[in-house]
């Protein structure tokens, strides 16, 4: 029996629909944004990254207060909802001026694939942040993690998953880093006890053994998995990994899909 992925190479209804109920584990649609448009948009989405101040990690950066960095509540939550609607302006009209973004695509084609649509998720009437852009130089990773649903922020929504989305603008040489690593079945309450240190967002390689799948993405490339299941990005040592993410919350089928990033 093999733990490899599920797979499917295009988004589509179908294939949202079975990434939503379980019955896959990724989409890897191969040049879901046109590589021109990577190059086109690559320079100014570089300047944002540069000038953004993020505190999560290290490893990686990225635009705007994120979801990551409000896992633990307090208040850094009222931060992330007073920077939402300033950082989607940023992305759409600064950064992507007079092109479409890759988060706003990935919007609309959700809300028109999934039967009950698509929204921005909110709290306390405001909206969370709909998309975030992140960068990896060399020395960038992510450590092994799980994106959790249980956290203050997600609560009340009661996801049932929660999916991660990426299109990527820029991508290493193969051979250079930057693949995706998926490992098997963890709950987030295995996670958690896993993790030193429970501000930190992941687990050190070493201490989760191989991986069961990996997928190296290319320029353009959407890969939509379920972020419940332990994942990494292995270190980009030459060249940079930049791109456009976001998270889908699914509830019932008859219920909106929830973006925020
Ligand atoms: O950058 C990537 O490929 C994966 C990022 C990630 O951890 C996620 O989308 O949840
Ligand atoms: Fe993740």
């Amino acid at each position: 029996m093999s733990d490899q992925l599920r797979r499917r190479d295009r988004l589509t209804a179908e294939s949202l629909r079975e990434l939503a109920i379980g019955e896959i584990d990724v989409i890897w649609h191969r040049e879901y944004y046109p590589p021109e448009q990577c190059d086109a948009a690559l320079p100014r989405v570089v300047r944002a990254v540069d000038d953004a101040n993020f505190l999560l990690t290290k490893e990686f950066t990225s635009v705007g207060t994120s979801m990551g960095e409000v896992a633990n509540g307090g208040e850094i939550v009222q931060r992330y909802l007073d920077t939402s609607a300033d950082t989607t302006r940023l992305i759409r009209h600064d950064v992507f001026a007079g092109q479409q973004s890759p988060t706003d695509l990935i919007r609309l084609d959700l809300d028109e694939m999934w039967p009950y649509g698509a929204t921005v998720g909110r709290h306390d009437g405001r909206m969370m942040l709909p998309g975030v852009l992140r960068r990896m130089t060399p020395g960038g990773r992510g450590r092994p993690h799980i994106d959790r649903r249980q956290i203050p922020l997600l609560d009340t929504y009661r996801l049932h998953r929660r999916l991660g989305v990426n299109i990527y603008l820029e991508v290493p040489e193969p051979g250079a880093g930057g693949e995706i690593d998926f490992w098997g079945s963890l709950s987030e309450e295995e996670f958690v006890a896993l993790k030193a240190d429970p501000f930190d967002y992941g687990i050190e390689p070493e201490r989760v053994g191989p991986p069961v799948d990996t997928v190296l993405p290319g320029k353009g490339d959407l890969v939509m998995f379920e972020a419940g299941r332990m994942h990494g990005v292995r270190e980009v040592r030459a060249g940079c990994r930049t791109s456009a993410a976001c998270f889908v919350g699914v509830r019932t089928e008859a219920d909106p899909l929830l973006v925020f990033a």
